[in-house]
């Protein structure tokens, strides 16, 4: 399998080199060449399987000879040796034709985790056997931080940069993040919000001086391999409630459209999908993108879901690399409008194509603790704030014998302030977390500002 830029201007890489680089070279983020496909019986016989042998079936044609078959399935066992659920990704009925699926059950508490860990062990074998060492730079609004942290925290062939948006995550994630001793992980509070921050990751890798030097590689869903672990669980809970025999309905709580990206690169490999609905906060980009073919930003609203306070959605040039059948060119065009201009309109055949892929729903603040509350007292399911954004849009969806399953994408005690405002009740972190508000804190702040986080990350790495 060999990965192409959306921006058609980079050089095009194995599996192995695309996941270590990141960002391509031209500012384009890297897509399989082919969507692989698999047939019905294929699918049909993950049923009852464990998670991980899922995992290597959907994950194998896309690895190409990256990984033995026996070093890969090393690495997935590895990776989700430590979640705190025998399924990994467990599904649970919220009412006879709603199920949450639990993405929470890996070591931070969000469903970062489950591609996180399992990266974490692809660059521990890939740097092992090279002997390469590397700079891992990350934006965050709060879940991949952690997650990434876990995952590389100890390595000596890593160093750790992670901005977070000073004074935007939650203190549990904050924490998360702030409180690891480990000599190689450096947390940076920017004065800016999470667009901020990833755009200064973008800027760091198109510097080609700097990303050379410092041995860049990126953990963000910037990396395809990211996205292409996520998307096993769309097969492994579809297959749970009758796949490939009936489809199913997904509602994604959507920031930077990694997670529900996932899901489109399911129903291109076969999955029958038969709605797949982003679930945005009030930062609304991309359901305002579904009602007027408008892509248009505006300013990042802090919401009690921080982990999806973003406009600039990364993963959306992936789409439009698709909508626009792969014509690099245009993907360019319009990401450099969206650059300058703020924003660009959607040819009318791509927002066809999207509003035939896609539905989507918003949910404001209110909505948000009136889903955390009503799904508490119709199932006592305690819900984060942007599990409770799908949920709500969800059932807004249109009436359909499909089942339809809600991404649960973090443990509502990384949102403790949010869920008690909204249920009297505080959820508590896990034991192995209780003394997480005792621990010391370690972190840099610094300006939103290119030349000083280039100066530290070069002044800090090992
Ligand atoms: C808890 C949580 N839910 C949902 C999202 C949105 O996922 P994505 O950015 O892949 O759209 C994020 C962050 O991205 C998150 O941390
Ligand atoms: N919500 C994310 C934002 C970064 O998303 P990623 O999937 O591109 O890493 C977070 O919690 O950091």
């Amino acid at each position: 399998m060999r990965y192409i830029s959306t921006r058609g201007q980079a050089p095009v890489l194995g599996f192995e080199e695309a996941m270590l680089s990141g960002l391509a070279r031209d500012g384009g983020l890297y897509v399989p060449e082919t969507w692989p496909t698999l047939g019905r019986e294929e699918i049909a016989a993950f049923a009852g399987l464990p998670y991980e042998e899922v995992a290597f079936r959907v994950m194998r044609p896309f690895v190409g000879d990256a990984f033995t078959d026996t070093e890969f399935r090393g690495i997935i066992d590895r990776a989700y040796a430590g979640f705190g659920h025998a399924a990994r990704c467990p599904l649970v009925q919220l009412d006879a034709n709603h199920f949450l699926l639990e993405l929470f059950h890996g070591p931070t508490l969000a469903f970062k985790d489950v591609a996180m860990q399992l990266i974490g062990q692809m660059f521990q074998v890939s740097l092992g056997r090279s002997g390469r060492r590397v700079t891992i730079v990350g934006a965050t609004s709060g879940d991949t931080g952690s997650a990434a942290i876990e995952a590389f925290r100890g390595l000596e062939a890593v160093d750790v940069f992670i901005m977070y948006p000073h004074g935007r995550v939650s203190d549990v994630q904050r924490r998360q993040m702030t409180t690891v001793p480990d000599a190689n992980v450096h947390a940076l509070a920017i004065d800016g919000d999470f667009d901020d921050c990833q755009a200064r990751l973008k800027d760091m890798f198109n510097h080609h001086a700097f990303r050379d030097e410092m041995g860049l590689a990126g953990v963000n869903s910037i990396n395809w391999a990211r996205v292409l672990a996520q998307v096993v669980y769309f097969f492994t809970s579809a297959v749970a409630l009758g796949a490939p025999h009936r489809p199913v309905r997904f509602t994604v709580p959507t920031g930077n459209f990694g997670d529900i990206f996932a899901g489109y690169v399911a129903r291109r490999m076969g999955l029958p999908v038969e709605r797949l609905a982003i679930a945005t906060n009030q930062n609304d980009i991309l359901h305002r993108t579904l009602q007027s073919g408008a892509h248009v930003k505006e300013g990042v609203v802090p919401s009690i879901s921080p982990s999806m306070d973003i406009q600039v959605s990364s993963n959306f040039e992936r789409l439009l690399f698709d909508l626009y059948d792969r014509d690099a060119q245009e993907i360019a065009r319009l990401m450099a409008a969206l650059g300058q201009a703020g924003g660009f309109e959607l040819s009318p055949a791509a927002l066809a194509q999207l509003r035939e892929g896609f539905a989507s729903g918003r949910a404001s603040e209110e909505e948000t603790a009136d889903a955390i509350r009503a799904t508490l007292s119709r199932s006592a399911e305690l819900l984060c704030p942007h599990s409770a954004v799908g949920v709500k849009v969800a059932e807004e969806q249109p009436a359909s014998a499909a089942p339809m399953i809600t991404l649960a994408t973090a443990h509502p005690a990384k949102f403790p302030d949010a869920v008690e405002a909204a249920t009297g009740i505080r959820p508590a972190l896990p034991q192995r977390m209780a003394d997480l508000f005792d621990r010391p804190e370690r972190l840099t702040r610094l300006p939103n500002d290119l030349a000083a986080i280039e100066n530290f990350v070069s002044g800090n790495r090992r």
